[in-house]
């Protein structure tokens, strides 16, 4: 075990029935590092990002997150961490109501976490959407009045709500135009050097990959191959 790292994965499996998708794969990551995975579709990349998210139970391994295992916890005891470690997924639109204006989307994570004043929780909420290139006047938009990009911006303002120090980041800019990628990776690399996160970084774009992240690894058919 790497004591210093934000994510230590040691050999986490992953099956669905007698699919291996995830079969003893290992990594680390350190505080303010991007680790990409790269591999083609189906060689369980996102099985291990919701491995290390435990938003699906691994079949073996272990994960330390903050120097904690995770996987022997229950429900309970790993709800205190959650808020920690945030995905933000590649559907923009998807990860938010449709019917819900963008202020209360970002609200809602500090209402989760119990940390809503009716005092400062719509100041915080301007300050989220400002800190990800959003006038706060958004706040008022719902997200079909949002292009794309904004509402990826909404999705990482709302991980930034829970004070995260890991972003597990799947695909988080494939789904959007090129000429609004780059504006949204380089606000996801000013947040990751201001803030000091670690970002675990899926993505299948070898020029997106080289330039944004400090590490890849390659994986074939749920392993390792290089990395
Ligand atoms: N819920 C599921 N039930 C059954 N099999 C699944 C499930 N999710 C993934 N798989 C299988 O597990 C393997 C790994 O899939 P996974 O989605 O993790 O790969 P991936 O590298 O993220 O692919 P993509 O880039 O297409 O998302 C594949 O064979 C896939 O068919």
């Amino acid at each position: 075990m790497n004591d210093d790292a934000l994510l230590d994965v040691r050999d986490l499996v992953v099956r669905y029935g007698d699919v291996t998708a995830v079969d003893h794969v290992s990594f680390a990551l350190a505080a303010g590092e991007t680790l990409a995975l790269d591999g083609p579709s189906g060689c369980g990349k996102s099985s291990a990002a919701l491995a290390v998210l435990q938003l699906r139970r691994p079949d073996a391994g272990e994960v330390r997150f903050e120097g904690r295992e995770l996987t022997a916890l229950t429900e309970r005891e790993l709800r205190p961490v959650r808020p920690r470690m945030q995905p933000v997924f590649q559907d923009p639109y998807g990860s938010l109501s449709p019917r819900h204006r963008i202020r209360d989307a970002v609200a809602e994570p500090l209402k989760v976490r119990g940390v809503w004043s009716a005092t400062d929780g719509p100041a915080r909420v301007a300050e989220l959407l400002d800190r990800v290139g959003l006038d706060p006047s958004y706040g008022d938009r719902r997200p079909h009045e949002l292009s794309g990009g904004q509402c990826q911006r909404v999705g990482i303002a709302r991980a930034l709500a829970s004070e995260p120090r890991l972003l597990v980041l799947d695909e988080p800019v494939s789904s959007l135009d090129p000429s609004v990628r780059a504006g949204v990776l380089n606000l996801l690399a000013d947040l990751r050097d201001d803030l000091g996160l670690g970002y675990l970084f899926i993505c299948h774009d070898r020029a997106v990959v080289r330039h944004f992240a400090d590490r890849v690894i390659e994986m074939r058919e749920g392993r390792v191959i290089s990395g």
